[in-house]
């Protein structure tokens, strides 16, 4: 059930009132006309907060829509399937196959495990015509659904980078979209995620999504449900964490790092994780990660010059740590060079669920063995 948003914009949550960011609608019939001033708020928007509302309410975005309402019909038939038919292949690649529950960090960090488990569908690979996807999908005729999902996030991705191309001047190959081609191999992916009740995971200490930015250049994201949080950038560093609202007939759009290190640092990455909003709730939600040509490079929150592949493969290893060794990477890495102010939310709290040292040192010996195994 949608909850209540005081004015100004809170809603409590974990006792507290915490911030509704409010943000920018882009209408993505505008934008496909390259209409001047839409283009100059998606520009905008980019700069300076890293994220908008999509509006795919009109002709041309109402069919991504009806492909989310479909795509969602899928996940719910596919996530009640026993895990051995889910996990039939595992995790084939960092962006396709399955991922089980309490695979990475939480949303509540050290010492937490994310609670949600993770179907991902390579665009390489639908549009080579032969997915390696798990029975439930593969039985039930739902690849076609699929391609037609990853394409219309495609066209929608690619419709975004074009504005932002002709907002900041760029021609010819600098353009934005010129190092996204659909034939040059790349990481893009469609990822449907489908988050646990967090009172139904065992131990309680599996929740949520952990605080991060994200790989990819634009990330096109759908949930109906609330759970996502993120923290605005501000002048000092980004401000404290708070929700978005799911706004019906909208996708939520944010900039991902390549994207940021593509524009030379001038965009912002943003900074977000996901919390169980309602312990009771299923939560699904669908993200489309646009993500650079595996062989374009740009300078990274590090100062190297990488190539894209290079900070996915980098980053998707930090993600997929175990905490202890996340806490060694540069810290440029998790959040892509983004500064933060202060603390999540907004004082000097320490996060719930941190482990005791004993806890911590127990952990790491397990983590160990099985990365030997
Ligand atoms: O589930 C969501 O709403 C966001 C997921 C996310 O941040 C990610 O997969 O990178
Ligand atoms: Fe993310």
């Amino acid at each position: 059930m949608a909850p209540q948003i005081d004015p100004p914009q809170t809603v409590e949550w974990h006792g507290k009132q915490v911030p509704v960011w409010s943000m920018r609608t882009v209408d993505y019939g505008l934008l496909l006309s390259q209409d001047p001033a839409e283009v100059d708020n998606v520009l905008k928007a980019c700069l300076e907060d890293g994220y908008f509302y999509l509006d795919l309410n009109n002709i041309d975005g109402r069919r991504m829509l009806g492909d989310q309402q479909e795509t969602l019909k899928l996940m719910h038939r596919f996530f009640e399937a026993p895990i051995e038919a889910k996990n039939e292949y595992g995790l084939i690649s960092s962006h396709l196959g399955y991922e089980p529950v309490g695979n990475r960090t939480g949303a509540f960090g050290a010492g937490t495990k994310d609670g949600y488990e993770m179907l991902k569908v390579s665009r390489d690979e639908i549009q080579r015509g032969s997915p390696k996807v798990p029975s439930p999908i593969k039985n039930n005729g739902d690849l076609g659904l699929l391609e037609n999902s990853i394409g219309s996030c495609n066209t929608i991705t690619k419709v975004i980078l074009s504005a932002l191309s002709t907002g900041m001047n760029l021609t010819g190959a600098s353009r934005f979209e010129n190092s996204h081609r659909n034939d040059r191999p790349s990481t893009t992916t469609l990822s449907m995620m489908h988050y646990l009740p967090s009172n139904d995971l065992a131990d309680g200490k599996k929740a949520g999504h952990q605080k991060h930015t994200d790989i990819s250049s634009l990330t096109l994201l759908f949930s109906e449900q609330w759970g996502l949080q993120i923290r605005p950038p501000g002048t000092c560093g980004a401000r404290e964490m708070g929700f978005v609202a799911p706004k019906p007939g909208c996708a939520f759009v944010h900039v991902g790092d390549s994207l940021r290190f593509a524009s030379g640092m001038k965009m912002q990455s943003c900074i977000h994780r996901v919390v169980p909003f309602d312990p009771t709730e299923h939560r699904y939600s669908i993200a489309y990660f646009l993500r650079a040509e595996d062989d374009t490079m740009f300078v990274d929150s590090e100062g190297r010059y990488v190539t894209a592949g290079q900070w996915h493969d980098e980053k998707f290893k930090a993600f997929t740590d175990p905490w202890q060794w996340q806490a060694m990477a540069p810290k440029s890495m998790i959040l892509g060079g983004m500064v933060e102010d202060g603390d999540d939310d907004g004082k000097n709290e320490q996060p719930k669920l941190v482990p005791s040292p004993k806890e911590a040192k127990a952990e790491l010996a397990r983590a160990e063995v099985s990365v030997q195994a």
